[in-house]
């Protein structure tokens, strides 16, 4: 194909077609799905714009302050949540959401009502904005049944039960990666369209990878099946050569890095916080569900992840996720602690 005629493919896989085409396997479908997708994405590169502008924003005002025009500059964080609560209204498809951002969960009015609960992180690792690191938007999509009064029972349930998870990555490009249980794709967004293209196609982890990533200033805390492992990565006693750490502090770049090169994202629970730090509706859940949807696994130190029932709905997990083998030998190890 020619540079010209390049310029102007138009078989071109984008979210809105893929998400489509998915819909057309399944005749019972009534579009809700693809319709509360278009209204994430739409979020998606909204947040992505503003992230992008972040720098600049602090030429007309400090996030906090006020601008030059007297207006509140928002943080971004709060932003995104504003983004992602009107954009998920909005849609006409949601009954419950659970935001970071937000103590209690927001029942949405009968009016607007819809078939699809939503939790989310509007904005992942945001103590990073400031420095131009990497960030992202998680969220996680449970269904409800039909006539029914949506309640904290519809969000309180196991990951395992979710339909569709996935983030979006504000970086170096603004990637979105999805899984509606078939899979997970990889969409990128190609700025001169506007439009998510599918870059990432049937994602699989790697079984074994050679990286760690975990936050070892907390290492002082750890018990000891986590400190064995981590000094098993460094020293290992198998013959095999030790595994680079890569920790960037922001899970969605995290994961993502996880998911492509393979290895193990840890964020363990340790004597100051027995439940770790990340949240199990919409951190823990949605990056699980990836993970196993592209071979990986996820531990929790006990369990599956995906089968934690969540008593409320800002509770915490720790977390193990990443390459299958990688999280076997991590299995082993609390295992062989217990005995
Ligand atoms: O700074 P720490 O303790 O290593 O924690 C890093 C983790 O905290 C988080 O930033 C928490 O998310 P929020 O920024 O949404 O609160 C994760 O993205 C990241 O994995
Ligand atoms: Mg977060
Ligand atoms: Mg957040």
């Amino acid at each position: 194909m020619d540079h010209e005629a390049d310029a102007y493919r138009t078989d071109l896989m984008t979210i809105t077609r893929f998400v489509l085409n998915e819909q057309s396997k399944h005749p019972e479908s009534r579009g809700d799905f693809t319709i509360l997708l278009s209204h994430i994405v739409l979020g998606c590169k909204f947040v992505c714009s503003a992230v992008n502008k972040a720098g600049l924003a602090k030429l007309i005002g400090l996030a906090g302050e006020t601008n030059v025009q007297g207006e509140e500059q928002k943080k971004l964080d709060v932003l995104s949540n504003e983004v992602f609560v009107k954009a998920l209204i909005s849609s006409g498809r949601t009954s419950i959401l659970v935001s970071e951002e937000d103590e209690e969960a927001t029942i949405v009015d009968k009016s607007m009502r819809g078939r699809y609960c939503v939790v989310f992180d509007p904005l992942d690792g945001s103590s990073n904005i400031d420095c131009g690191v990497s960030i992202g938007t998680i969220f996680g999509i449970y269904a409800i049944k039909d006539d029914h009064e949506p309640g904290l029972d519809d969000v309180l349930q196991p990951g395992k039960n979710m339909v569709a998870a996935g983030y979006c990555m504000y970086g170096s490009s603004c990637t979105l990666v999805l899984s509606t249980g078939e899979g997970v794709n990889g969409f990128t967004l190609d700025p001169s369209l506007g439009e998510f293209i599918l870059t990432h196609p049937n994602i699989k982890i790697p079984k074994r990878g050679k990286i760690y990533s975990v936050n070892e200033g907390n290492a002082k805390n750890w018990d000891g099946p986590t400190s064995k492992y981590v000094e098993k990565c460094k020293y290992p006693t198998d013959g095999s050569s030790p595994k680079s750490l890569r920790y960037i502090g922001s899970m969605v770049a995290d994961v993502h890095r996880t998911l492509l090169y393979g290895g193990i994202f840890l964020y363990p629970g340790d004597k100051k916080s027995p439940n770790g730090k990340l949240r199990v509706l919409y951190e823990v859940f949605p990056m699980s569900f990836l993970m196993e949807q592209a071979g990986g696994q996820s531990f929790t130190g006990t369990q599956r992840s995906l089968d934690l029932v969540p008593k409320s709905i800002h509770e915490r997990s720790p977390i193990f996720l990443g390459s299958y083998d990688d999280v076997e030998d991590i299995k082993a190890l609390y295992a062989a602690a217990e005995k």
